[in-house]
């Protein structure tokens, strides 16, 4: 990996908690080093894949964070624990040797999911989430939900009975609806009817993108309505798209949306509400599967992710609450407990490798060739 040194300027000295950042510790150009102490972050959406591309991409999450949210869209789909029990099996063969990275798994929630299933899922101790897929919204969901009300009440209830969260990929599949428009309208004809009818269903937005959807999370209950937030939609808007050309690398789904809805979601995140939480949605595809006619949607950022959120709340002045977003407001909210390790952040601009090589291909990722300031570190 090149390092493109970019030394901070002393101005850059942030008012933070004298704890949080340690100026003490010079450079080699003895200018002051910014480091900043966090209680290890978890992922709380994440897409690990299997066989190759799980070997290949397990250990750049493990190396950042403590536990993630694994997703269940393989193919075929986690569906049963017992599917899911040995999804986790296959990720822990794929950890480093010294990797004390736990996987926390999700099943996929079809038409024919069973109460039962969530009973069993509860017992397994390994589950601790299910996943609705409109069916067709998104990368492998297929196998997803038709009709939610029709099919799946009886399961939504026994979830509420388990205290078992339910992680929404929130989009509508009409076609007829604009896909801008999409997550609104899913907010509008599924959620909201939802809550009312299942008002103690603990549910996670995954990977809003919409000022709508920070004013929906905003007003529901806490502790009942949260929401993950990827780096992607802190960071880009939807000119990223089509920047200088089309940009398949920052196509993901939900698609980015207008700069208004960005400013929303940083304001929401940075001021500190305990209803959102980290959730990369790193997505890993093969290049050729990206740079292609058809190509798919995910973006993989679980590299550089921390490095993204980092600079996010640098920007907005709100380094102060990074910590309760990378590492306190997930686990709090899924009932588990925070994590006891640390890890240092360190101002030491670095370049993001141009593309990460396996012997199935190459996977591009999030900020390629670009300059980071932040760097996760390890002694
Ligand atoms: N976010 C994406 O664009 N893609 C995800 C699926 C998902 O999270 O919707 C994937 O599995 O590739
Ligand atoms: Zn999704
Ligand atoms: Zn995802």
């Amino acid at each position: 990996m090149i390092n493109t040194l970019v030394l901070p300027r002393p101005s850059e000295a942030l008012k933070l908690s004298s704890k949080k950042i340690d100026l003490s510790r010079k450079s080699k150009y003895g200018r002051p080093r910014m480091e900043l102490t966090l209680t290890q972050p978890d992922d709380w959406h994440l897409h690990l894949r299997d066989g190759d591309m799980l070997q290949a991409v397990a250990p750049h999450s493990a190396k950042h964070f403590g536990r993630a949210i694994v997703m269940p869209n393989l193919k075929p789909p986690v569906t049963t624990t017992a599917a899911a029990v040995a999804y986790r099996e296959s990720i822990l063969k794929a950890l480093p040797a010294d990797s004390n990275f736990t996987p926390l798994m999700t099943l996929y929630l079809t038409d024919k999911t069973s109460p039962n299933e969530i009973k069993l899922a509860r017992k397994s101790g390994v589950v601790f989430a299910v996943k609705l897929y409109p069916a067709g919204a998104t990368t492998n969901s297929q196998d997803g939900v038709t009709d939610l009300f029709g099919k799946c009440l009886p399961v939504l209830e026994e979830m509420v009975e388990e205290n078992m969260p339910l992680l929404v990929h929130g989009e509508v599949t009409d076609p007829n609806v604009d896909v801008f428009d999409r997550e609104k309208v899913f907010i509008d004809t599924v959620l909201q009817p939802l809550i009312q009818r299942l008002p103690r269903l603990k549910i996670v937005m995954e990977h809003i993108t919409t000022m709508d959807a920070v004013r929906f999370v905003e007003s529901g209950k806490e502790g009942f309505l949260a929401a993950t937030v990827t780096p992607q939609h802190l960071i880009l808007n939807r000119n990223a798209l089509f920047q200088g050309g089309l940009q398949p690398h920052n196509y993901c789904l939900p698609v980015l949306k207008r700069e208004t809805h960005r400013q929303a979601i940083v304001s929401a995140v940075t001021g500190g509400s305990k209803r959102f939480f980290l959730g990369t949605d790193s997505a890993p595809h093969e290049r050729l599967r990206k740079e292609c006619p058809c190509g798919c949607a995910g973006i993989y950022s679980a590299p550089v992710a921390l490095s993204l959120y980092a600079k996010v709340f640098e920007e907005a002045g709100a380094l102060d609450k990074l910590e309760a977003f990378t590492s306190f407001n997930g686990p709090d909210f899924y009932g588990l407990p925070r994590n006891t390790s640390k890890i240092k952040l360190m101002k030491n601009p670095c370049k993001v490798p141009d593309s990460f090589s396996f012997s199935f291909g190459n996977i591009i990722p999030m900020f390629a060739g670009e300059t980071l300031q932040w760097q996760p570190c390890f002694s």
